[in-house]
Formats: structure tokens, C-alpha cells, sequence
């Protein structure tokens, strides 16, 4: 059934780091199916927000909602459900270097309450076909690139057909050609129905991509939908 709803919603929220207000006022709605831009200088409050968003950091004050979860008042055992329903992109891809390809993504799915076997290698070899990496499942994270590892990371975020994926930095380490492959990626899963909110410094990807944006500046939140900002300043 099509709903209105917006996928993120944050009113009035103050996001802390300790006791340090890290953002005040924070004041903004994700659509589903958005692609939107997260950036702002060092230390600005980029990872502290999306943390929030993903329920690592609480919230103290104010409210957020993600994909149909109160954020502020969640509690611990219902955090794994809601991780089910976001996909998460660290800059550091964050495999285990121990183990195969599959062995990540059944990880994964164990975790998060796949019990079928048969289920889990078909939805294993879906994912990997996705990311372009089809023939990749037996080999170590080590014989793969940074970007082909990268690729495993979302083929991992995709494995619960999230709403939305949260990235941060996700083509940050990773040369101009191949970041470009892993945007791509990004914009093709847009395209299918997730909706994107993506950290980055990447100034080059901003001026291409005329996403919405969204800045952490001087403690606060703007936005590119409702107020003009200056994209040049320092990211
Ligand atoms: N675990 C923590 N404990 C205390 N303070 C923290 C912690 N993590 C971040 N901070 C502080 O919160 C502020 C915002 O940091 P945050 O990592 O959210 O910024 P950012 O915009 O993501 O930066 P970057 O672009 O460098 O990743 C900084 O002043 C930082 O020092």
C-alpha cells in the first residue's frame, strides 16, 4: 500500500556527544525514495547524526522517527528490528578479514533471524549479483580492491531490503574512478526504491549530483529544500 509518510523524521531534536550539544534544533524529513546529501566540515556533526538516526547515539532531546521507529524512546531490544529496516555504510568497509564473502553475509543474516539455508544462499547470491560482484562469495576480503570490498559492504546493507540506506563517507578511501563506480551503485539502488542519505566530502559528486542537501554548520542542520546555503564553503 503507498503511504505518505516520510521515511526519516527529526523535529526539535539535540543531538549530544557527552554532555557537548553537537547539533540543536535539528528540524528535517526524509521522503522515501529521497536521495539526500549529508555534508559539513570536519567535526561538524555528520557520523553523530547519523549514528542517531541508526539509534547508536541516543537521542536526549527531541524526536526522530526512522522507518516507523521513535527513535527517542526505542529500546535496546527492538534496536536489531530497526537496523533491519536501514542499511548501514561505513567508510571503513568493516568485514571480517577472516572470513570468505559468504561468510560475512551469513553472518549477517543469522543475526538478524534468517533461519533457512536455502533462502539465505538465494538471497546471498541476489545481493552480490546487485553490487556486481556475482562471482565473488568463496574468495577472502583480502583478494579483493578496496572498491569490490566496498561492494560486499552494501551487498551486507541490502541483505533486509532496507528503506533506506545511511552511508557514511562511503567513497572516502577509495580512488575518483572507482568512488564513481560505488556512486553509481548508490544511485541505481535509489532508483529501486531505497531512499539514500549519504555522508560525504566529495565536493566533485555534489556539483554533478543536484540531490537535496543537507549541512551540518555552526551547531545546526540546514537544508538545501528550504534555505540557500553556500556549497562552496568548506565541506
Ligand atoms: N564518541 C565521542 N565522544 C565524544 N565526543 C565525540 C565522539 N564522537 C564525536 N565526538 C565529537 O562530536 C563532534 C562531531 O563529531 P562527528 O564525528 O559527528 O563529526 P563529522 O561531521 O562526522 O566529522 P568527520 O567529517 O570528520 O567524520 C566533534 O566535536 C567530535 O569531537
Amino acid at each position: 500500500m503507498f503511504t505518505s509518510d516520510p521515511i526519516v523524521s527529526v523535529k526539535n531534536a539535540c543531538i549530544f556527544q557527552g554532555i557537548n550539544a553537537i547539533l540543536q534544533d535539528v528540524n528535517f524529513n526524509i521522503e522515501k525514495y529521497e536521495f539526500v546529501f549529508l555534508i559539513g566540515r570536519t567535526g561538524s556533526g555528520k557520523s553523530s547524526l547519523l549514528k542517531t538516526l541508526y539509534a547508536d547515539l541516543p537521542l536526549q532531546m527531541g524526536q526522530a522517527q526512522v522507518a516507523g521507529y521513535d527513535i527517542e524512546k526505542i529500546k535496546t531490544k527492538d534496536i536489531p528490528y530497526l537496523r533491519r529496516k536501514i542499511g548501514i555504510v561505513f567508510q571503513d568497509f568493516q568485514l571480517f578479514t577472516d572470513r570468505t564473502v559468504s561468510d560475512n553475509l551469513m553472518f549477517v543474516m543469522k543475526a538478524t533471524g534468517w533461519k533457512d539455508k536455502a533462502k539465505m544462499k538465494t538471497r546471498m547470491a541476489e545481493v552480490l549479483m546487485r553490487v556486481g560482484l556475482g562471482g565473488a562469495a568463496s574468495k577472502m576480503p583480502h583478494q579483493l580492491s578496496g572498491g569490490e570490498q566496498q561492494r560486499v559492504v552494501i551487498a551486507r546493507a541490502l541483505l533486509n531490503e532496507p528503506n533506506i540506506l545511511l552511508a557514511d563517507e562511503p567513497t572516502g578511501n577509495l580512488d575518483p574512478e572507482v568512488a564513481d563506480g560505488i556512486f553509481q551503485l548508490f544511485q541505481d539502488i535509489n532508483k529501486q526504491g531505497t531512499a539514500i542519505l549519504m555522508a560525504t566530502h566529495n565536493h566533485e559528486l555534489l556539483k554533478k549530483h543536484p540531490y537535496r542537501i543537507l549541512k551540518c554548520d555552526k551547531g545546526q542542520v540546514l537544508d538545501s529544500k528550504t534555505s540557500d546555503f553556500n556549497l562552496s564553503t568548506s565541506l
